[in-house]
């Protein structure tokens, strides 16, 4: 296990972030009519590129081994008209139906192809005991998840814990291995920009390949104001450590407008190379069938 020293924070913490909650959601507004044009001439191309992004999701009480069978027919080709050109960059389930995911792509021989992400460590809250949550991880692998995407204890966010914050990611980086790890804001239930900043910081110091917006279990999820945090978090992060951190905006992404604006603020902030399943993805369990219906129109 390794060793945190307090020296790995200071850089964050030692920057003294003062975030104008009018002036973010300004810009956001400055953003989008910036590309009014752009995105009038290319929305069904932007829309497609949305679909190779989408880390399509069922995270369902009732969800089934059939269920999942049929998520990951649907990731292999999401689009009909496009054959089997086009995939979703991964499908994203609980612990206990990775399996059923990874032997479906197997079977269709996708397995390099579609990732597999599980949501673990006591998702939705991750308010369990870290040996717990580590052992999550550890199983989702077990079963063929190379992808995690694990939540932040947000009381450690609103009390200011940003070591044991650290720590705890960390530890679950370590966790993952070769895996990626996504780290679960839960950004409706943060408080401030500062935190998501702060959190946001963390959790790429302490290992984080990409930072995720939210379960899609809080009352508020993805939104764009936060995304715009998020992404600058990401850029300061980038100069300061020359590595590139992707983002996931996951939760409530449900309409077409959503998801090009999601593309839209991510290529005005990062620029087009954050435009690829690499570096960006769109949790979503209901998205893909409505972008379907707006292609067809
Ligand atoms: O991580 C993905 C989210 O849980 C999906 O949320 P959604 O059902 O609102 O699309």
């Amino acid at each position: 296990m390794v060793l945190v020293t307090s020296t790995c924070l200071d850089e964050a913490i030692l920057k003294d972030v003062h975030i104008v909650k009018h002036s973010v959601e300004h810009h956001v507004k400055v953003i989008l009519n910036k590309y009014k044009v752009q995105e009038k001439e290319n929305f069904k191309k932007w829309l497609i590129k949305a679909v190779t992004l989408i880390d399509l999701t069922t995270l369902s009480g009732d969800d089934t081994r059939s269920n999942v069978t049929r998520l990951c027919v649907k990731a292999a080709k999401p689009l009909q008209e496009h054959g089997n050109k086009i995939k979703t960059a991964a499908v994203c389930v609980y612990p206990n139906r990775v399996y059923d995911a990874y032997e479906t792509l197997k079977h269709m021989k996708l397995n390099n192809e579609i990732n597999i992400a599980s949501v673990a460590t006591g998702f939705p809250s991750g308010l369990y005991p870290l040996c717990s949550r580590l052992q999550e991880i550890s199983f989702a692998i077990s079963k063929g998840a190379n992808e995690i995407d694990v939540v932040l204890d947000r009381s450690l966010v609103l009390g200011g814990k940003w070591d044991m914050l650290y720590n705890e990611v960390l530890e679950m980086r370590n966790a993952c291995g070769k895996a990626h790890l996504k780290v679960i804001l839960g950004v409706g239930e943060l408080g401030t920009y500062e935190n998501v900043y702060m959190a946001s910081m963390v959790s790429m110091l302490a290992g984080a390949d990409f930072i995720k917006t939210s379960t899609g279990k809080e009352a508020v999820n993805a939104t764009l104001p936060v995304g715009l945090v998020m992404c600058r978090a990401i850029q300061d992060y980038y100069q300061m450590k020359g590595r590139k951190v992707g983002l996931k905006p996951a939760g409530g992404i449900k309409t077409a407008r959503d998801a090009v604006n999601w593309l839209v603020l991510v290529k005005s902030q990062l620029g087009d190379e954050w435009l690829t399943p690499k570096l960006f993805r769109i949790g979503a369990s209901s998205l893909l069938g409505v972008i379907e219906k707006e292609l067809e129109s």
